[in-house]
């Protein structure tokens, strides 16, 4: 199922009406991101609807002190956005707790007693709640932060036989490629004059637009590296190295697997609104790349599973993250295996990993909140692949540090490297080797002087692992025999089925859940842990002896079937191959002592 353009491009423009304006109506404008004058809808829209006055609000979400560097960005753009609106027509931005909107939009709402009300987000909840408590208030809604429409997106999604929709990017890219982009929209070249809010709402002079506050050194050298105004991203755009050329290949994301690829630098922009997508677009930024941020978007408000940062197809979850074995106290969930993931991870954090090119992103991250996003790739990678790591741990560590953090952005490629996203082929990237187009980069990061806090310095000078990069191969055969990528390749090209109504996953392409074939070695590797907890390792001479029926000291298959079902185990025609290729480890036919007891020590994944 294809969607039809014409559908699409009618749904694209924003729903609202001036016919029933007075001189007199008036406008709060709600903003949650798009922090910027031109091709602003949500901001015409208010200046259209209110021209008897216009009340602009700001949705910070965090503590009212940043933290991170995507805090301290977009408190910076806040200040910026304000000049730019303080010098039309004395407009300035009035903070609100987004912890507590409602109560909030509520106390402001009877202050000011407005016609409208503009939001540029479609948070049901919160809209439906203010809608009920005053009725006669015009509420309108403004999406601005998109390439196109979020309405328009749910028409490119394939549809299943078996019920449900299927969300794939490549059918996404190839229905939404097509689809007019809207043109953008001129600044206004004034504002409606203010009204002002009661003094009472003190809140409100929040400190990122107080004038005392100030940022620590390390920010101010991030914000060195991306300054957060609109003129900058507007030259950033025009100077765009990777033209908006057409795509041969839809569906990598890749590009040469051995070159860093030319980007916008826009990303932090892009996240706080202080540039459009469609004006990005038209100055030669590529579509393809917006189309991946809109995708992301639509599937996080859309998927449970991801709203909730779970992984998408749970029953990969913990295939490829847990390589120690065991539950014990050396194993992945005890003590000691809990210390050596927090260590690995660290080692991680600190680009002391052993992998030139891995180190270098990870300390341009540390010193300017920002890699390209095909060093993105490589270290999510070898924080998965390479170093067995829990993928969480590196999509929190990219939630701290990132200028241009996006949680349905940042969730959904950290799901796509732990191999549990919607599209998680991360196969083609060879994180462990330098590669000659990146000597440059590595040079200038490896040597750059970094600073850690106390509880990262000593991994900083501790000596890598010299075998992450020798092992980075035998790590790939392992999950390649574990079948996690035919798993993963399978989810790329057939796409994740999802139950529309609350987004839940319900299968992979047109196969329910429950019957995923991958599942089969996860349900294999259950029952081998079963029939392992059936016999205690002491008892394991007495069991073979009483197995070995004619007494040859060795186990053939018919043998090995009798003991088994006497354990009261029955297994599938698969379970029951693979049962064997694991118990006869030199492939000879039949099962010695040895192996016997071999297989009993060893771990199951599931
Ligand atoms: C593990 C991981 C985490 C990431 N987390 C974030 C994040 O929190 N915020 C974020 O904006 N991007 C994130 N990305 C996507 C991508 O790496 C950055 O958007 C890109 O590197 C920014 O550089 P640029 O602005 O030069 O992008 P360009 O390559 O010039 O692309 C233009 C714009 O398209 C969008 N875009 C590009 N690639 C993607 C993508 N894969 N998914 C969604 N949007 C995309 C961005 O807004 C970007 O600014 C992540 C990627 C990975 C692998």
């Amino acid at each position: 199922f294809v969607h039809s353009p014409t559908l699409i491009s009618s749904a694209s423009l924003p729903t609202y009406s001036t016919t029933s304006l007075t001189a007199a109506s008036t406008a709060v404008l709600l903003l949650s991101s798009n922090l910027r004058l031109s091709d602003n809808q949500a901001l015409n829209a208010a200046v259209e609807l209110g021209p008897g006055g216009l009340s602009i609000l700001y949705k910070w979400n965090h503590n009212p002190i940043p933290q991170t560097p995507s805090q301290f960005f977009e408190a910076a753009a806040i200040r910026s956005f304000n000049s730019s609106l303080t010098r039309l027509n004395d407009q300035e931005l009035t903070l609100i707790d987004g912890n507590d909107v409602v109560v909030q939009l509520e106390r402001i709402i009877n202050d000011l007693d407005p016609t409208n009300l503009v939001v540029d987000f479609q948070d049901t909840t919160i809209l439906n709640k203010v809608q009920t408590k005053f009725p006669k208030l015009k509420l309108t809604v403004v999406p601005s932060s998109h390439l196109h429409h979020p309405s328009t997106a749910q028409y490119a999604l394939g549809r299943s036989r078996k019920g449900g929709r299927i969300l794939r990017w490549s059918t996404y890219l190839s229905g939404m490629l097509n689809e007019p982009i809207a043109p953008p929209i001129p600044s206004p070249q004034t504002l409606p004059l203010p009204i002002k809010l009661s003094p009472s709402l003190t809140w409100f002079s929040a400190p990122p637009l107080s004038k005392s506050y100030r940022e620590p050194e390390w920010a101010k050298h991030i914000l060195n590296v991306f300054p957060p105004t609109e003129s900058e991203a507007l030259l950033r755009s025009f100077q765009n190295p990777a033209p908006n050329t057409p795509t041969t290949n839809l569906t990598t994301n890749l590009g040469n697997a051995n070159t860093i690829p030319p980007s916008s630098h826009l990303s932090p922009y892009l996240r706080f609104g202080i540039i459009s997508p469609p004006l990005s677009s038209s100055n030669g930024v590529r579509t393809r790349d917006l189309l991946w941020r809109d995708w992301s978007h639509m599937c996080h408000n859309m998927v449970e599973p991801l709203k909730r940062g779970d992984p998408i197809v749970a029953v990969m979850d913990g295939t490829c993250v847990k390589f120690e074995g065991g539950t014990g106290e050396g194993g992945e969930g005890g003590i000691r295996g809990q210390q050596q993931q927090l260590d690995k991870f660290n080692m991680w954090v600190v680009g002391n990993t052993g992998s030139p090119i891995v180190d270098a992103g990870m300390r341009q991250l540390w010193l300017e909140g920002w890699m390209p996003r095909h060093v993105r790739l490589l270290c999510a990678s070898c924080l998965v692949e390479g170093l067995g790591v829990d993928w969480r741990r590196g999509r929190s560590w990219f939630e701290h540090t990132l200028v241009d953090y996006d949680p349905a952005i940042n969730s959904m490629m950290w799901q796509n490297a732990g191999l549990v996203g919607i599209d998680p082929f991360y196969t083609k990237l060879k994180w462990e080797v330098e590669q000659e187009h990146f000597r440059e980069y590595v040079q200038k990061y490896l040597d750059a002087d970094l600073k850690w806090p106390k509880h990262l310095s000593d991994y900083a000078e501790l000596r890598p692992d010299p075998n992450l990069v020798t092992n980075a191969q035998a790590r790939r055969d392992e999950l390649k025999n574990r079948n996690v990528y035919r798993a993963a390749k399978k989810i790329v090209n057939t796409g994740v089925r999802v139950n529309w109504k609350n987004g839940e996953i319900i299968g992979v392409g047109n196969t329910p859940v429950e019957e995923l074939d991958f599942n089969i070695d996860m349900s294999a590797s259950d029952k081998f842990k079963e029939l392992q907890s059936k016999i205690a390792l002491e008892h394991l001479d007495e069991r073979f002896k009483e197995a070995d029926l004619d007494g040859s000291g060795e186990l053939d298959f018919e043998e090995l079937g009798e003991f088994c079902k006497k354990q009261g185990m029955n297994f599938t025609n698969r379970e029951w191959e693979l049962l064997v290729e694991s118990l006869d480890a030199d492939n000879s036919g039949t099962v010695s002592l040895q192996e016997f007891k071999q297989w009993w020590s060893s771990h199951f994944y599931g």
